[in-house]
């Protein structure tokens, strides 16, 4: 059965200002990318093995066995397909579901090219390639994940049998966490303090084998598990996350990934003339990818709430005729766009971020670490900046979809559950920005002593003008002008910072000043990672754009995140003195103007990101619009509907309902 609603999706689709075509080629970064994402995306949503729509009524030992045996199928297709790189990490992307394949690829493999040297990676990489090991990533434990340096398992190099000792010293120090650890690994990079001649010297990677190649069974001295059942049906629970206790487990010296340090047969310890930091490049890089992510679960709840509020429709008619769409309120626009607008802004932030990563791990290899320290902070605070804003956009679609967005066939609680622990994984977010206010601090304290900041900092270059400037907005218009935009991003994060390394200095010791002003210090460095993202979509728009109207839209929503976060942030903005409350109220005029502009154009708009019905997973969000008619037959499938009268009626219904009765009759 089709409904009325359906016809809303094609009336909206006929109102967009651009071309939708073009836009897909923008949002996927190019044509040759647009064509393998389409390609990969069509193949997973056409393989009945990579059905996902009965996830959330799986047990959860169903649940593993279902992913491991989806796995299993895209290794057989990449193969099959003779899938390239690119290719087959679009095809598992699609699949959608958590597993062991992400950190295989994603960290164990990345750790050893990272860490390893030549020779290990020669070894190590052909093996992990071709599948004949499955290896996982173990840093954190049970009693730490933030502080790497308070890492308690041990790597004790014994030069009478030119060996590792990998030992857990007690419960805390179980590795705890690590994904595809738990019931899938045969290897794992686990970090351990390393010791030495009887001292430490501090914590590096060392492959381990954990289960026989044979039958699967834990090596000896190796105790490893599950950690149980996390948040959420279905989503993350598809992962098998371990815990590992090593006794005594020995490995050969060749084993530890000795890029950066090296351990001597005699068990010298030559540290290679690179910051020890190197040791933390593999976080570095997944926190990269992470920040791509988040547009792309951003984009798909965004997808989901536009398409639906074109289709829903609530009061405007007393006459029992037309009601008005959900999506025509001013209300429902000022939480939608803003999230619509974020998500084409992290977007092209991701795409940024992957050109710095790319551009300092080529210096790295040319022993220029200069760029390091931004690299870290860039990654670390739009990491933290972009899943943080995720995750609660996630949850505010879900309610701008009503009642039905907490239904599972909306696909928004599992999208949310999936998702939400990205806020704390490769970082906890609140500690990740601690690191970028640690390097703003500095940047601002080099000032003083003439050194010209540089990268994302260049712009506390003109520290002059930005602790004096007042914005020039005097009409709702002077909000379209970039430069106006930009300078009051740039004053208020530099003025925070500034306020932060003032007040730093008046404490007894640089560290008392930091731990007490943290909350102030969080503030400027999502300031700071707010200039950077503003800034990106600046750029972006200002280059040539092909495609009717497609420039036009991009302004739009580019100008939307910027004002929708002056809105946010309103308190601070005047606080700092960078605008004044009648420029706020004139950026707010113009950002419902804006709204009134991506009206037309916003079912569009998350068209343009291309994705399939498989991949969004949501009856809410199909593209045809079906809505009402997909909602009703899901429920139907519920396995509570299977029988007409439950299982349990006659052992706890019925005598509930006999002994009513004779109550009813005393
Ligand atoms: C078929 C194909 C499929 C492919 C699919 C691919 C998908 C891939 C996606 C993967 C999916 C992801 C799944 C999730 C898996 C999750 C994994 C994990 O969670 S792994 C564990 C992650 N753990 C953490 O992130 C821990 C966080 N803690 C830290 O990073 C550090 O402890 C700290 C930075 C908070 C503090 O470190 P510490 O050494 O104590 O530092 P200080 O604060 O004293 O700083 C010293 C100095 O170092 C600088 N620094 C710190 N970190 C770095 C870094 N990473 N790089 C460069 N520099 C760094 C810091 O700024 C200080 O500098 P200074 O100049 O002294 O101020
Ligand atoms: C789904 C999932 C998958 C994971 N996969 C892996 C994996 O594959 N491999 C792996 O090694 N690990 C993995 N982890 C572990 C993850 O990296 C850690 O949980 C993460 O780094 C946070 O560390 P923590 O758990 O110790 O949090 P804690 O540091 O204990 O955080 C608890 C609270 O304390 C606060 N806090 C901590 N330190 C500070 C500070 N200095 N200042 C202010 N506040 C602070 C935090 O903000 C937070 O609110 C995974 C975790 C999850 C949830």
């Amino acid at each position: 059965m089709v409904v009325a609603s359906v016809d809303n999706l094609a009336d909206e689709r006929s109102k967009a200002q651009f071309d939708v075509g073009a836009m897909k080629i923008v949002w996927a970064g190019s044509k040759h990318v647009f064509d393998v994402t389409d390609r990969m995306a069509r193949i997973v949503a056409s393989d009945p093995e990579f059905r996902k729509d009965n996830r959330t009524t799986l047990g959860r030992k169903e649940l593993f066995k279902n992913t491991l045996r989806k796995m299993a199928h895209v290794v057989k297709r990449a193969n099959e397909l003779r899938l390239t790189e690119e290719e087959a990490s679009k095809l598992r992307f699609f699949v959608d579901e958590p597993g062991y394949l992400d950190l295989h690829w994603g960290m164990f493999v990345p750790a050893i090219k990272g860490q390893g040297t030549e020779e290990q990676q020669e070894k190590w990489l052909p093996l992990a390639s071709r599948m004949e090991i499955i290896g996982c990533y173990a840093q954190t434990e049970l009693g730490h994940g933030s502080n790497v340096q308070g890492l308690e398992t041990t790597a004790t190099f014994d030069p009478k049998t030119d060996e590792f000792i990998i030992h857990s010293p007690s419960l805390t120090s179980y590795k705890w966490w690590p994904g595809g650890l738990g019931k899938v690994s045969t290897h794992v990079v686990v970090y351990a303090r390393l010791v030495s001649g009887g001292q430490e010297h501090g914590i590096y990677g060392f492959i381990v084998q954990l289960r026989s190649l044979d039958d699967h069974t834990p090596l000896p001295g190796i105790i490893i598990g599950d950690i149980g059942t996390k948040f959420g049906s279905g989503a993350y629970n598809t992962m098998d996350n371990g815990f590992v206790c090593f006794n005594r487990v020995r490995i050969p010296r060749n084993h530890m990934l000795m890029r950066f340090c090296q351990v001597t047969r005699e068990g010298n310890v030559c540290l290679s003339d690179v910051p020890k930091q190197m040791v933390y490049g593999t976080m570095v890089y997944v926190r990269q990818t992470i920040v791509s992510d988040a547009s792309w679960a951003l984009s798909r709840a965004v997808c989901i709430a536009v398409r639906y509020s074109a289709i829903r429709r609530q009061f405007g008619s007393q006459d029992r005729g037309i009601e008005t769409q959900v999506l025509d309120y001013k209300t429902q626009q000022s939480r939608l766009f803003p999230l619509l607008a974020s998500a084409y802004a992290f977007r092209f932030v991701g795409e940024w971020l992957k050109w710095l990563y790319a551009d300092v791990t080529e210096r790295l290899q040319a022993n220029d670490f200069s760029t390091l320290p931004e690299a870290h902070a860039c990654t670390a605070g739009l990491k933290s900046l972009t899943t943080s804003v995720t995750a609660d956009a996630i949850e505010e679609c879900r309610k701008l979809c009503g009642g039905h967005g907490y239904l599972c066939s909306s696909g928004l609680p599992e999208l949310f559950a999936v998702y939400v622990p990205a806020c704390t994984y490769e970082g906890d977010n609140v500690v990740l920005l601690l690191q970028v206010a640690r390097f703003l601090v500095k940047t601002v304290s080099r000032l003083a002593a003439g050194k010209k900041p540089v990268g994302t900092t260049t712009y506390m270059g003109n520290a002059e003008h930005l602790m004096q400037c007042k914005s020039s907005a005097s009409s709702p218009e002077d909000w379209l002008k970039p430069s106006v935009v930009l300078e009051a991003f740039e004053a208020r994060a530099f003025r925070l910072a500034v306020a932060c390394a003032r007040d730093i200095s008046k404490f007894s010791t640089p560290e008392a000043g930091f731990a007490e002003l943290s909350i102030d210090l969080v503030e400027a460095a999502i300031a700071h990672c707010e200039v950077i993202v503003v800034s990106r979509f600046i750029e972006k728009v200002q280059q040539d754009i092909p495609g009717d109207g497609v420039k036009e839209q991009l302004q739009i929503l580019c100008f939307i995140y910027a004002l929708h976060l002056i809105h946010k942030h309103s308190g601070e903005f005047l606080s700092t003195g960078c605008i004044t409350p009648e420029q706020a109220t004139l950026a707010n005029e113009q950002l419902r103007t804006l709204y009134g502009q991506v009206r037309p154009n916003a079912v569009s708009l998350v068209d343009a990101f291309n994705y399939t019905d498989h991949y969004l997973g949501s009856a809410l969000g199909r593209y045809d619009g079906n809505v009402y008619a997909t909602l009703y037959a899901q429920a139907l499938r519920d396995p509570l509907n299977d029988t007409v009268v439950p299982d349990g009626y006659e052992e706890f219904i019925r005598p509930v309902l006999k002994q009513t009765m004779r109550l009813s009759r005393l």
